[in-house]
């Protein structure tokens, strides 16, 4: 057990899925695993551990927000073992091509900071996704049929934003998407040597401004689900 976990020690899996929502990592174990148990909910923070395909695997949610996921990254990481962690969150798109429920994948998240800032001080440290897992994702998407975009996506520390120039310098330089976790993901990840993913699902788009309600949100974005575990596996 740690301070944000209350799993016992062998009670999580190597793997873990990690939405924002907790609620989207229960639907998704008991959608998606077999015989998934409740292993965690201390601050409500749900994580199920069952297996796929025999594999055994962890979905857990990191709440929203880098300082919240970097809680339970490094809780994984460093007192649990775990050596994959995708990321299974909700987006908002930022190019015309890109549509609602279509999936990105971030092959590196830019920022205006994260928690490891004052890690890192002066150096510009590029997050980026673990190669294997991004083309692993990105052929577990095709076969699957799934509208799916490899790219760079922002990394915010906001939802509700109020820099409409920095969207406009976002979107001129081909960010995909804005999502609030993927960065400090990635820098954990190459920090402690283990394998990051984020594959993502749209649900606002920032040009139409079209968005989809929370239940969609919390139990309809089953395609990254279904591609994060591919790709873990494959
Ligand atoms: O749907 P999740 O995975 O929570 O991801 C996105 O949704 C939340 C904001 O609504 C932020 O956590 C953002 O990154
Ligand atoms: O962080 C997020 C998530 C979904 N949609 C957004 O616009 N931002």
């Amino acid at each position: 057990m740690t301070i944000h976990i209350g799993a016992a020690p062998g009670d999580i899996a190597e793997t873990v899925l990690m939405p924002g929502d907790p609620l989207r990592a229960e639907w998704a174990a008991k959608t998606f695993l077999d015989n998934a148990q409740c292993v965690n909910r201390v601050r409500g923070m749900l994580g199920f551990t069952g297996t796929w395909k025999g594999h055994p695997v962890t979905i857990h949610g990191s709440g929203m927000g880098m300082p919240s996921l970097s809680i339970y990254a490094n809780e994984l990481i460093r007192d649990y073992g775990v050596k994959t962690l995708i990321r299974i969150g909700s987006c908002g798109a930022m190019q015309e091509h890109v549509a609602i429920r279509d999936v990105i994948l971030a092959m590196t998240a830019s920022s205006l900071s994260t928690p490891s800032r004052g890690i890192f001080r002066e150096l510009n440290f590029a997050p980026c996704a673990n190669y294997g897992l991004l083309r692993a994702a990105a052929d577990a998407a095709q076969a699957r049929g799934v509208s799916v975009h490899v790219g760079g996506i922002y990394s915010s520390d906001v939802f509700y934003d109020e820099r409409p120039d920095l969207n406009e310098m976002m979107i001129r330089h081909g960010i995909l998407g804005v999502e609030m976790e993927a960065a400090e993901l990635y820098n954990l990840a190459a920090r402690y040597g283990v394998r990051a993913l984020a594959v993502l699902t749209v649900s606002d788009h920032l040009l139409t401004h079209e968005a989809l309600p929370s239940a969609d949100r919390e139990s309809s974005f089953g395609d990254m689900v279904e591609i994060a575990l591919t790709a873990a596996f494959a």
